[in-house]
């Protein structure tokens, strides 16, 4: 058998790899397509034409008709799609393709991968991705539970970083949003003496969406919070009414 090639996918290639998608993702450990194969020959040609996605695809050196072995699909820090056609399992296409993309996204790259796949996600750790987070998967179109992924590539920490910076912009968001409403309720309410069973609701409230943490190290963190919000929105003293003489 000849060599593996892997090379950027032409637009001709585009109801090729809708078929090759068909096959594998039938074959492999994930929750039913909601898509009819025409809707999929209709997504693929348009990711073929957009300048958001690269798209590359694997066969044998000697099979110039267009049989396709797998293909990646990515984005410039996502990889979406890798699939291997089933007859193709095991010889070493799914490799080669997430080496591919590897080499092109030397910066690192995410992926999300159904939880109920464990051959891929053993095949992603086997080959150097680390697991970042588990949802229940209210986010995707299957409904199904899945787990986010990621090549740090050779520098992690940079790799890291940037993702934690992502996250801190929504965090940030969030608190700025928070500290409006306590101002808010601040100024209908009679007292401002603090509310410790409130506090301990919001923590529990919290722990429910970040179990890892727990209640009682959210507690002190929603404690924090609140103080510095209620620090930061109560009238400075310059604000304040002139003492009456
Ligand atoms: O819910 C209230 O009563 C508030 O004053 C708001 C708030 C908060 O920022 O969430 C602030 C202080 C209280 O100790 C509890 C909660």
């Amino acid at each position: 058998m000849s060599d593996l090639l892997v090379r950027p996918a032409a637009p001709e290639d585009s109801d090729a790899i809708a078929a090759l998608y068909g096959r594998s993702r039938a074959a492999a450990s994930m929750p039913p397509a909601l898509h009819t194969a025409e809707e999929d020959r209709g997504w693929f040609a348009a990711r073929l034409r957009d300048d958001d996605h690269d798209v590359w695809v694997a066969q044998r050196g000697d099979q110039r008709d267009g049989s396709l072995l797998g293909y990646a699909l990515a984005t410039s820090t996502w990889l979406d799609h890798l699939f291997v056609d089933p007859d193709a399992q095991g010889s070493g296409v799914g490799g080669v393709l997430l080496d591919t993309v590897k080499a092109v996204r030397p910066a690192g790259f995410c992926l999300w991968v159904f939880e109920m796949n464990t051959a891929a996600r053993s095949f992603y750790a086997r080959r150097g991705l680390v697991e970042l987070e588990r949802t229940d998967g209210a986010g995707n179109e299957e409904k199904a539970p899945d787990v986010r992924m990621a090549w740090p590539g050779p520098d992690p920490i940079a790799f890291f970083r940037g993702l934690i910076d992502e996250v801190d912009d929504s965090l940030g968001e969030l608190l700025a949003r928070r500290v409006a409403l306590t101002r808010a309720v601040q100024a209908v309410k009679q007292s401002d003496a603090r509310d410790p069973d409130r506090e301990r609701q919001i923590a529990e409230r919290i722990a429910r969406v970040a179990p890892e943490l727990g209640a009682d190290r959210l507690a002190r963190i929603v404690h924090a919070i609140i103080t510095e919000s209620l620090d930061a929105v109560r009238p400075s003293p310059t604000e304040a009414p002139a003492p009456e003489r």
